[in-house]
């Protein structure tokens, strides 16, 4: 592990440098690693763990889109994608990568083939923590582990291709073989990680949640609405309140960030800018931080937890969801989006 000094706190964390690839395949040579579920996180890490020379085989339902879309994506049936059932007795590393409210459903059948010896991995503290309400209590001669890219999958196998990778947590849960920490270790830099810092299953799910809930994803639906229907109200057209909100966050902005941190987003843009931003980022603190508090609380409650596992188990969960994301899409904000995008120049 690497000490490394994040903004004057001390953290040891796992670097490419000292865990290279080599390593985490002669860790992982004897092993087949089972994927099981190809939605957004399968295909990312299955797909990296594939042309990192691991031994991987993917377990999905036959007759499903997602069925289709592994065989679209170079798996062969009976060969390296299998029924979900059969990756499973297969597999000496199970990574379990249904959706979570799926996970409950298939646990029975995963549980049966957890040998002792193998591995039960996962990319969310979800299952483990909440057991009460999800009933995945691991035998204790098994390995659990958990591997969370910080990121969508999608994202993952493209920073792969490009060379680059997402950072991700990793924890242990049981090491009943003595051989957890570098088999997991192993697991994150194989999927295509950037660094792995470690975590445990309990705060990987409650800062997961409130970031996906907060900043990554409901905060910034809510406050890009909130300064667009404001600028809208007044007069301004879609084109200059979605360029205003949205355009120029994510083309000009945002990538500043990325690159180099906020205060030198802040020094690229006019003294105007900063003077203004500096006096605002107040009140938007203000305002927005009791709601984090009150977020961060009903994920730790268990309430968001309990939301997530009733709405998304019901049969027709993803027609509800694709529902309200139509919605989304529908509002003046997105299509005045798609037509803004349709109009980038490397788009006409
Ligand atoms: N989506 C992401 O990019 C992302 C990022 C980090 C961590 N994670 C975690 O990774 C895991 C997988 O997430 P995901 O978003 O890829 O999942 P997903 O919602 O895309 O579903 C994955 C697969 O589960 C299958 N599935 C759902 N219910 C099932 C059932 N009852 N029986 C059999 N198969 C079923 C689906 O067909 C699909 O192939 C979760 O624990 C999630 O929290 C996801
Ligand atoms: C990609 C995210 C938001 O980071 C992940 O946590 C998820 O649940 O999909
Ligand atoms: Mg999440
Ligand atoms: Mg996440």
């Amino acid at each position: 592990m690497a000490k490394i000094n994040f903004g004057g706190v001390e953290e040891e964390v796992v670097t490419r440098e000292e865990f290279p690839l080599s390593k985490a395949q002669e860790v992982l040579k004897g092993e087949t690693v089972a994927v099981l579920g190809y939605g957004v996180q399968g295909p990312g890490q299955a797909l990296n763990l594939k042309d990192n020379g691991i031994n991987v085989i993917v377990g999905q339902r036959k007759d499903s889109k997602t069925w289709d879309k592994a065989v679209a994506d170079g798996w062969v049936p009976g060969e390296t994608l299998f029924e979900l059932e059969e990756a499973c007795e297969r597999g000496t590393i199970l990574q379990f990568l249904l959706s979570d409210a799926g996970q409950i459903a298939l646990w029975p059948t995963v549980k049966k083939y957890l040998t002792p010896g193998k591995a039960l991995y996962f990319s969310h503290g979800f299952g483990v923590t909440y057991k009460e309400k999800t009933g995945i209590i691991p035998p204790a001669d098994v390995d659990v582990i958990l591997v969370a890219p910080k990121g969508s999958g999608t994202s993952l196998r493209r920073l792969f291709v490009e060379g680059k990778g997402l950072n991700s947590s990793f924890a242990i849960h049981q090491d009943a073989t003595g051989k957890a920490k570098d088999r997991v270790v192993a697991l994150g830099i194989a999927v295509g990680s950037g660094y792995l810092f470690e975590t445990d299953f309990y705060k990987e799910v409650s800062s997961d949640l409130t970031g996906e809930r907060g900043t990554l994803m409901g905060a910034i639906q809510g406050i890009f609405r909130a300064q667009y229907e404001v600028l809208r109200a007044n007069g301004h057209s879609p084109s200059e309140a979605f360029n205003e909100t949205v355009e120029e966050a994510t083309q000009s902005l945002y990538p500043l960030i990325a690159e180099n941190g906020m205060d030198w987003m802040y020094a690229n843009c006019s003294t105007t800018a900063q003077r203004g931003a500096l006096d605002w980022m107040g009140p938007f603190y203000e305002a927005t931080k009791p709601v984090f508090e009150k977020l961060y609380k009903s994920v730790t409650d268990g309430i968001e937890a309990q939301k997530s596992i009733d709405s998304n188990s019901q049969p027709d969960y993803r027609v509800k969801l694709e529902a309200e994301l139509k919605e989304l899409e529908e509002s003046e904000m997105w299509q005045a989006g798609k037509a803004v995008r349709k109009l980038r120049p490397e788009n006409s």
